[in-house]
């Protein structure tokens, strides 16, 4: 161990064989974020006392909404809503079907705070800019997190307008070196290496499902692997046939980043992906996958999901 240190040290003075060494460990933080534009923790801290200030509760639960299915913060009652644009140090959102704003208020009486519109890597942003809001979420008090999205059908059996619950994801982006996490640390959000193995919360996956089967959506609910793809293009029939051998069960642009963070700050999370479209893995197929599908099958399926969700959160109030 304290050879280790010395090693250290001596590395940082530039001190061995003769070379000099370039002392990168030097540069603060603070300095790492200034240069890069990145969200320090006063910066997180900043925002979530905006909003705050603003608000006379506190939400532990914090809801994304996916891409069409931003009628679950319609269904809040009371609600303070913030247009991104005013809200300080935000990023705007620039996608159809994601309007753009942080809504608090009551579902089914319970405080939630929801996202009404989530960024993408494909906009344009960098994926740590893409997760900040879920470190918002948690300095406003959240715990629990329930990320949803609209995604592609990969595995066989399930139809659309289907309902996946996410009880695991691969990170293909990831693979390529690209993770939110990137950069220093700060040890005042999380560790260094979360783990991701026990990334979604199995028992709230078991609950959802009974929940699912108490309210007549039972058909319509799968457990499955999720992944996020960089977008926006959609997938090729050979992208896709390798997606299937790897064991994904849909395919879409987006909540991995955001889970990573919640897990790194130690939120629970839940997450689920409406099935929007099914994925094209047959050559002699002409249909095309499009967003406007996508939007409409989150309309068609309103209902559905406000109904779910707040009996999600329900269960989730009274267990946490
Ligand atoms: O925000 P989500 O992941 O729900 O949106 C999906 C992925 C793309 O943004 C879009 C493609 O139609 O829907
Ligand atoms: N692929 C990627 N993202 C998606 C899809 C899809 O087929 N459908 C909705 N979001």
């Amino acid at each position: 161990m304290n050879g280790t240190c010395e090693l250290k040290k001596r590395l940082l003075n530039g001190a061995s064989n003769g070379h000099a060494f370039a002392v990168e460990n030097e540069t603060s933080n603070d300095q790492y974020y200034a240069n890069n534009n990145v969200y320090s923790y006063e910066a997180v801290v900043n925002i979530a006392e905006y909003l705050l200030d603003r608000v006379p509760y506190r939400p532990r639960i914090g809801i994304i909404c996916g891409s069409g299915m931003g009628s679950l913060a319609e269904a809040l009652s009371n609600p303070i809503k913030f247009p991104y644009e005013d809200i300080p140090n935000f990023p705007v959102s620039t996608v159809e079907g994601h309007a753009g704003q942080l809504v608090f208020g009551r579902l089914s009486g319970v405080p939630v705070m929801c996202m009404q519109g989530r960024f993408h890597y494909y906009e344009g942003y960098p994926l740590w800019k893409c997760a900040m809001p879920v470190r918002v979420m948690k300095m406003v008090g959240v715990t629990h997190l329930i990320a949803t999205n609209a995604a592609g059908g990969l595995n066989k059996t399930y139809k659309v307008g289907d309902i996946m619950l996410v009880k695991d994801h691969i990170n293909m982006m990831g693979f390529a070196g690209n993770n939110p996490l990137q950069g220093p640390n700060e040890a005042r959000f999380g560790p260094r290496f979360p783990p991701m193995n026990t990334a979604y919360d199995k028992q709230l996956v078991r609950k959802a499902k009974e929940i699912a089967a108490l309210e007549g959506l039972g058909d319509l609910v799968h457990d499955g692997v999720y992944t996020c793809l960089g977008g926006p293009s959609f997938e090729t029939v050979a992208e896709l046939k390798m997606l299937g051998m790897l064991g994904v069960d849909a395919v879409g642009m987006s909540t991995v980043h955001e889970v990573i963070t919640a897990r790194h700050c130690n939120m629970s999370v839940f997450a689920f992906s409406l099935i929007t479209n099914m994925c094209i893995t047959d050559y002699d197929c002409g249909d095309e996958a499009n967003h406007c599908e996508v939007l409409d099958v989150g309309k068609l399926r309103e209902a559905d999901l406000r109904h779910f969700v707040s009996k999600i959160v329900v269960h989730l109030a009274h267990n946490m």
